[in-house]
């Protein structure tokens, strides 16, 4: 009999649904160019190049269509599905389908921004290191660079940027962990802003990992001016 590890799957839901608004593109933003390659084709490749081996892709419902194009020869294999109104219900719909995508129920599942395109491989590869360790979930982080003030009715005052972190994707969990804990979301009408707030609120414990600068988030129009310079090329 042979003694020989074998790794847990790893697929990525990577959730480009969203409407970029803020950016105000004339295409939808996952398929917004940047040197000539598409933000949703530069996150299915650096998660490849991190581990990931097959990938679900959440796109919005009005505009499917438009990402065959731009998925077909992608670096990993990849099922496209239509997403929801909010993030949240985006990623559900990609948890929707893994039965459809993978067999095992230990396997690894990563979810991803596809804004957050230039994410370096060793962030992906860290994230998977954690879960594969033992982490329920495993999240990069970056420290703050600005100085927080809280608002509230009484006025302002600062918060000790030294314990704040800032949250980026791809973000990792044992398959059965997160499909338990959008289940329950789904089930109490509970808004989270990231999946990481999901399995936490269900009562698991957040690893945190070093992120990247480079994991930054594509948003508003001077993103994309950081994208080409990144990326080396022109618009
Ligand atoms: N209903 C939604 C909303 C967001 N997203 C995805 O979640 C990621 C983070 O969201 P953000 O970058 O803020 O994108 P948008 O919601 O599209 O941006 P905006 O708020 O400017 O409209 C993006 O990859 C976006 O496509 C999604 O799949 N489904
Ligand atoms: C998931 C996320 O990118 C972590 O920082 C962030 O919460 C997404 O927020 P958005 O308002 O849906 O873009």
């Amino acid at each position: 009999m042979s003694t020989d590890f074998i790794a847990e799957p790893v697929v990525a839901i990577v959730v480009a649904a969203g409407s970029g608004s803020r950016l105000g593109a004339a295409v939808p933003k996952a398929l917004v160019p940047v040197a000539g390659v598409t933000l949703l084709r530069r996150s299915l490749t650096q998660l490849a190049a991190g581990g990931v081996q097959q990938a679900v892709v959440v796109v919005p419902a009005e505009t499917a269509e438009l990402f065959d194009a731009d998925l077909l020869d992608a670096p990993l294999p990849v099922q496209r599905v239509v997403g929801g109104a909010q993030r949240q219900d985006s990623v559900a719909a990609g948890l929707a389908v893994l039965p459809d995508v993978i067999a095992d129920a230990e396997a690894l599942v990563l979810i991803h921004d596809a804004a957050r395109a230039f994410v370096p491989s060793d962030v992906v590869a860290r994230v998977i290191d954690a879960v594969r360790s033992g982490a329920d979930a495993a999240i990069p982080v970056v420290p703050v660079a600005d100085t927080i003030r809280e608002v509230d009715e009484a006025g302002s005052h600062v918060i000790d940027r030294t314990r704040l972190r800032g949250v980026q994707t791809p973000q990792g969990f044992r398959r059965s962990i997160i499909e338990a804990a959008h289940a329950v979301l789904s089930d109490t009408g509970t808004p989270v802003t990231d999946d990481a707030a999901a399995v936490e609120y269900t009562g698991h414990e957040v690893t945190l990992v070093a992120g990247d600068r480079l994991a930054f988030k594509v948003t508003e129009p001077l993103d994309v001016a950081l994208a080409v310079a990144v990326a080396g090329g022109a618009a």
